[in-house]
């Protein structure tokens, strides 16, 4: 047999038993379905919505819900039917506000209970009146913590001590009753927990050294907390408030440097009871983030990082734009420092002047 006769037959075996490769073929392709159905499955595991909160006949805890926002997420919440429980100091300004929501009712069984203390000082305080409030109104399903106090200064001028008392009452004052319900939560398998940071707490702005940083750690508590409880089925939700009408951002105008104000301004001033619908809708379905208008809606898409998301449209939304929101990001920074550059000069200038008339 010469070599070209089997080089010839090789090649004809090769031409028509390639059928023979098949199995092996079909199982490649097996398994390459059975890797990328096991990958969907990883990527769509997380994605799976919540059922939404009843708020009919649950009990609610809002701190801070004797003015402002968390008056108004209270009012949201009684307008569908919860049991409500407000955490303040002021006793004064609790009653009042408990007249106010009582307005409100949708039935004549619902309460609305008051409860005075420090949600940032002493743990045992804060742990005893929530166990109150649950022999009262029965578990806890949804605890806000929207008890919380801010303060626009140059970093220089804010006092030493402001910088941990900011920490206190905005961060510790939510660690300590989401503590103090959690238990009970874990035990039932439900619940809702509501953290409400800011838009200062997506991106840090002049005039917030001391009020920021307690606002992002809201974040890094809710991420870690959210992967913690997702197998009780409890959902965390942080809220970000634009400047929003109240006695609060009444009382921090006061102080506020001027770049503050002009940077503030892009993303306009909101009425508190617009903001507490979209947090209350949000929290109730179980969404991890909450924001308010066009402005809150690009920051939390470009601030999403590694936070949970709860639907498939959510976490496509969120990688389609983000290049784009970088994109637009820049220029809102570049005009941030355009205005914090002219109001240095301008005071400058000002100071000059004042110099040569003495
Ligand atoms: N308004 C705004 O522009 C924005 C507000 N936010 C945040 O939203 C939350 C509510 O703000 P806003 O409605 O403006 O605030 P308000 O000042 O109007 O209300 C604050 C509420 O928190 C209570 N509170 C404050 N400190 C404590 C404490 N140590 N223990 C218990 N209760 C306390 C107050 O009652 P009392 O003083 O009687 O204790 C009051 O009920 C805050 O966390 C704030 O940082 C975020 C972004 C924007
Ligand atoms: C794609 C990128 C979009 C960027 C948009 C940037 C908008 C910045 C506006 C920030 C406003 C800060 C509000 C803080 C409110 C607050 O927490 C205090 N008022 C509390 O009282």
């Amino acid at each position: 047999m010469s070599s070209e006769e089997v080089s010839s037959i090789s090649d004809w075996l090769w031409l028509n038993s390639w059928w023979l490769l098949l199995p092996f073929i079909m199982l490649l392709v097996v398994a390459a379905f059975i890797v990328a159905f096991v990958l969907l499955l990883y990527m769509i595991s997380p994605l799976i919505s919540p059922k939404p909160l009843k708020l009919n006949g649950a009990h609610v805890v809002v701190t801070g819900g004797s003015s402002g926002i968390g008056k108004c997420i209270a009012i949201e919440c009684y307008k569908h039917g919860a049991f409500i429980t407000l955490v303040a100091r002021d006793e004064s300004k609790l009653l009042q506000a408990k007249k106010e929501i009582e307005n409100f009712a949708i039935n004549d069984k619902q309460v609305v209970l008051c409860i005075s203390v420090d949600v940032s000082k002493d743990y045992r305080q804060v742990e005893s009146v929530i166990k109150q409030a649950q022999e009262k109104l029965g578990p806890v399903d949804m605890l806000v913590n929207c008890a919380g106090s801010a303060l626009s200064a140059k970093f220089e001028e804010v006092e030493v001590d402001r910088f941990r008392k900011l920490m206190e009452v905005n961060y510790l004052g939510s660690v300590y009753p989401t503590r103090a319900v959690i238990t009970t939560m874990k035990e039932r398998r439900m619940g809702r927990i509501m953290f409400v940071s800011s838009q200062a707490g997506q991106l840090g702005l002049f005039g917030y050294t001391a009020y920021s940083p307690s606002k992002f750690a809201l974040r890094g508590l809710a991420e870690s907390l959210q992967m913690e409880m997702k197998p009780y089925n409890i959902y965390v939700t942080v809220a970000y408030p634009p400047d929003t009408d109240t006695p609060g951002l009444a009382e921090e105008n006061k102080l506020k440097p001027l770049e503050t104000k002009l940077i503030s301004e892009t993303s306009g001033v909101c009425q508190p009871d617009q903001v507490a619908k979209i947090f209350v809708k949000d929290t109730v379905q179980g969404n991890f983030s909450s924001s308010v208008g066009p402005d809150g809606y690009m920051l939390s898409a470009l601030t999403c990082g590694m936070s949970p998301v709860t639907s498939i449209t959510e976490g496509l939304q969120q990688i389609v734009t983000m290049g784009l929101f970088r994109t637009i990001a820049l220029f809102y920074l570049g005009s941030f420092d355009s205005i914090v550059r002219r109001c240095m000069i301008q005071r400058e200038q000002q100071s000059r002047a004042a110099e040569k008339k003495e």
